[in-house]
């Protein structure tokens, strides 16, 4: 496995391993975990060249003090990253991904408007500026994304579209602590009693899957929240039920297609998101 630092450098190892055959690509910002290393798996399945990226892209943060606290260890990722099929590792720093500020603005209508977009403004702007960088600088032939950040998986697969891009966005299943909670960079960030708590999202969000014969979309909603909320660590920012396709709110149970329920959770000073199928 080899580190690079510079795109000068990752065109010229790129170079060499393209001969191999196709690329998979998994895009990261570091403190890897097992959700990480899984990507990495689907992709060094699928494609004999892995590239993967470790990069706290500072334009999809719309909160400084996230930014600041956001966990970072280059070290502990590399030694995880040799137990797997990766094949190169790009660590930029930002000056290499910003040689010019990026003032490029997407328009990913509807998608940008709810949920994370309407919490946090400006992210998927910066997840776009980002993500397009490296798919012009890696060109990959298939790209690992988490379902975990499912509006974030939407928004890529527009942004693919948008600029007629050739490369085949992968959508791979949340990983999970024993505990049912979504394993998370920002995790690490949570005391023992914290997190311990929010393992509550979803044993409430797999108990939700179960109610939705009983209950109405807007009266399974409440029920999640309230539930939720009734832990003192834990503080519902959104949670919706919408089209897995389109992102659209779902009225009723009836509605044709795949629901997915939308969660944020403030639990300390941490922000975790997390999702289900609810049919
Ligand atoms: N538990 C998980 N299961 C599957 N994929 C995951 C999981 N956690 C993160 N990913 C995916 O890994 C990629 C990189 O995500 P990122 O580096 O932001 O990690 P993260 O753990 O989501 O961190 P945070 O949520 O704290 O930002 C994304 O495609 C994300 O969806
Ligand atoms: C895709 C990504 C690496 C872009 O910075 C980030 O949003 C993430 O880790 O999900
Ligand atoms: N995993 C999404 C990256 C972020 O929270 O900014």
């Amino acid at each position: 496995m080899m580190l690079v630092k510079t795109k000068k450098e990752l065109f010229e190892k790129l170079q060499m391993l393209r001969e191999k055959g196709s690329i998979g690509f998994v895009p990261t910002m570091g403190a890897l975990h097992r959700g990480h290393l899984s990507l990495v798996d689907f992709a060094a399945r699928e494609n004999p060249v892995v590239v993967v990226s470790i990069f706290v892209n500072p334009t999809q943060f719309n909160d400084p003090d996230d930014l600041k606290r956001y966990p970072r260890d280059l070290e502990a990722d590399l030694e995880l990253l040799k137990t797997t099929g990766c094949n190169l590792v790009f660590a930029p720093e930002a000056a290499e991904m910003y040689p010019e500020p990026d003032t490029r603005k997407f328009d990913f209508g509807h998608l940008e408007q709810v949920m994370e977009g309407k919490h946090r403004p400006g992210h998927f702007n910066g997840v776009a500026q980002v993500v397009s960088k490296f798919f012009e600088i890696v060109q990959p032939d298939r790209a690992y994304f988490g379902q975990k950040d499912f509006q974030q998986l939407a928004v890529v697969k527009m942004l693919v579209r948008l600029l007629n891009l050739p490369v085949e966005i992968v959508a791979c299943p949340i990983i999970r602590e024993k505990s049912g909670l979504a394993m998370s960079s920002r995790n690490e960030l949570l005391s023992p009693e914290e997190r311990e708590n929010a393992s509550l999202i979803f044993d409430i969000l797999s108990q939700a899957k179960n109610l939705t014969g009983e209950k109405s979309v807007e009266g399974l909603v409440n029920w999640v929240i309230e539930n939720i909320n009734k832990n003192p660590f834990l503080n519902v920012e959104y949670f919706e039920v919408v089209d897995s396709e389109n992102l659209q709110p779902v009225k009723t149970w009836e509605e044709k297609g795949e629901k997915t329920g939308c969660i944020a959770v403030h639990c300390g000073k941490v922000r975790l998101i997390d999702n289900i199928v609810l049919n």
